[in-house]
């Protein structure tokens, strides 16, 4: 896989609705995705490559917490101001954000993805599916409190990882930049700027990659990066993905084996990770590492509770579809209904692709797939919760950090220069965009089929 240079060639969008618009695809160059990493074949940092990092060869450290900055760090990164970024999803605060939440979301060509003549539609689209779906998002959002906590817990989890890294006597500061709501990466790359960082960490969080999830986020950072002369020179190290990470893998046991014992029979629990999904042409066409990342990851959790003596069955299936294309397989809700059928009585839900409570564990989990499970025959349901700040998934994550410090290289062949943009605005061109997009979003409106499937999970 080859990290492809991407062009900056953006230029400012019309805004008619006063909230954020991602770029439209018509801009966008090849992305370059992730070097991937398996037991079968390890992982070997490309030679040449910048802006990216691994974090395979630490995967198997001893004991997480044990690192500190002298241990690994070259001296020169001693004299660096230090930042950290953590890239997350995003989520509305409130019900009146819905709707230009989901907008941001659906507009991103990493989550709709149009063929190329058809991309200048993305706009249109984006709007037709947001305004569709956004009664349902309402209800889920309206059900867990009348918003996303993301933000709050993302920005707990960056102060937890900023004094975890102290204490390992690295001083740095952490941001926050959400893909489709508040702060934007944009927001937090300004301040980055502001704060005159000379070397940086990002760090998703997101443990396995996805093109949906870390490399939409990656993708507007490199073209941030690449169109400003100073961020272009700074130092950037990317953890792309960590599942694989001992901290990670065990504190995840932890808190499975902690829930266990919530059953009367905890040998009898059926351990049921729900992954978010992704359609299956991501990882079939577009070679998405997401699937894979995913299945090894369930391996190791499952491997290491082996090994506490733990030996449960368990079961992976992918919930949270929308729209009307096969998603991967199998799906959480024809799975739970299927183990009712076939005499599971307790099950323990394992929410696995993501790091904080959120929507899809509150509301899809908690309330949809609970009373679909005990509707189907489960009379004991449990559910691990999300990470957020257990101390040692953070301390980790600080290790992470400090293991990336010293492969951080600039964005930018400072002999190459910082790329400018190349195109101009064209009004015409524009307003002819938004009136073909219209028609094709109102022609979209009025069919049944498209209208069901986007404004429901299910197809
Ligand atoms: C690893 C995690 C995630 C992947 C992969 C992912 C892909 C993906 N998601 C959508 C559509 C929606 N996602 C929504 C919310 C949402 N998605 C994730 C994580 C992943 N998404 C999270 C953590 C959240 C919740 C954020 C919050 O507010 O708490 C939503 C909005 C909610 C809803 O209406 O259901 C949509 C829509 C697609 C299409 C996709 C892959 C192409
Ligand atoms: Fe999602």
């Amino acid at each position: 896989m080859e990290a492809t240079a991407l062009s900056s060639g953006l230029r400012p969008l019309p805004n008619p609705n006063g909230y954020r618009l991602s770029r439209s695809c018509s801009q966008r160059k090849s992305l370059p995705l992730a070097r991937f990493h398996s037991k079968e074949t390890p992982f070997k940092k490309p030679q040449g490559l910048s802006f990216k990092t691994n974090v395979f060869e630490q995967a198997h450290h001893p004991v997480a917490g044990d690192l500190s900055y002298d241990d690994t760090t070259r001296s020169s990164v001693a004299e660096d101001k230090i930042g950290v970024l953590l890239l997350n999803l995003g989520g509305p605060e409130t019900l009146n954000d819905v709707q230009p939440f989901l907008y941001n979301l659906f507009a991103d060509p990493d989550i709709i993805r149009l063929p190329r003549p058809f991309q200048f539609l993305q706009g249109a689209i984006a709007k037709f599916i947001s305004v569709v779906r956004a009664p349902k998002s309402k209800e889920g959002y309206a059900a867990i409190g009348g918003g996303s906590p993301l933000r709050k817990i993302t920005d707990e989890q960056a102060d937890a990882i900023r004094l975890a890294l102290q204490a390992k006597n690295v001083s740095a500061d952490v941001y926050v930049g959400m893909r489709y709501w508040f702060p934007f990466t944009e927001e937090a790359v300004q301040q980055i700027k502001k704060d005159k960082i000379t070397r940086l960490v990002v760090l998703p969080l997101y443990p396995q990659y996805s093109i949906s999830t870390t490399g939409s986020s990656v993708r507007v950072l490199q073209d941030l990066f690449r169109k400003d002369p100073y961020l272009a020179r700074v130092p950037v190290a990317i953890i792309e993905s960590w599942y694989q990470r001992r901290g990670y893998v065990n504190s995840m046991a932890d808190l499975i084996q902690k829930e266990l014992q919530t059953f009367s029979d905890p040998k009898e629990v059926m351990v049921f990770f729900s992954a978010h999904g992704v359609p299956v042409s991501y990882v079939e066409n577009s070679g998405d590492p997401y699937q894979k990342q995913m299945e090894e990851c369930i391996d190791l959790i499952m491997e290491e509770l082996k090994s506490r003596g733990v030996q449960n069955n368990h079961i992976l299936a992918y919930q949270s579809r929308v729209g009307p294309v096969q998603w991967l397989k199998p799906y959480t809700d024809e799975v739970l209904v299927d183990l009712g059928k076939n005499g599971v009585k307790s099950l323990l839900a394992v929410p696995v692709s993501f790091v904080s409570e959120h929507i899809e564990t509150l509301e899809e989990i908690d309330m949809e797939y609970r009373e679909l499970a005990l509707e189907s025959g489960i009379e004991n349901w449990g559910r691990v919760p999300a990470l957020g700040l257990t101390p040692s998934f953070i301390t980790d994550l600080a290790d992470a950090v400090i293991e990336s410090l010293p492969s951080a290289e600039a964005m930018v062949n400072p002999s190459a220069g910082v790329s400018e943009d190349s195109e101009s605005s064209d009004a015409f061109g524009y307003i002819m965009k938004m009136f073909f997009g219209s028609v094709l979003a109102f022609l979209l409106l009025l069919s049944p089929k498209m209208f069901h499937a986007f404004r429901n999970h299910l197809i």
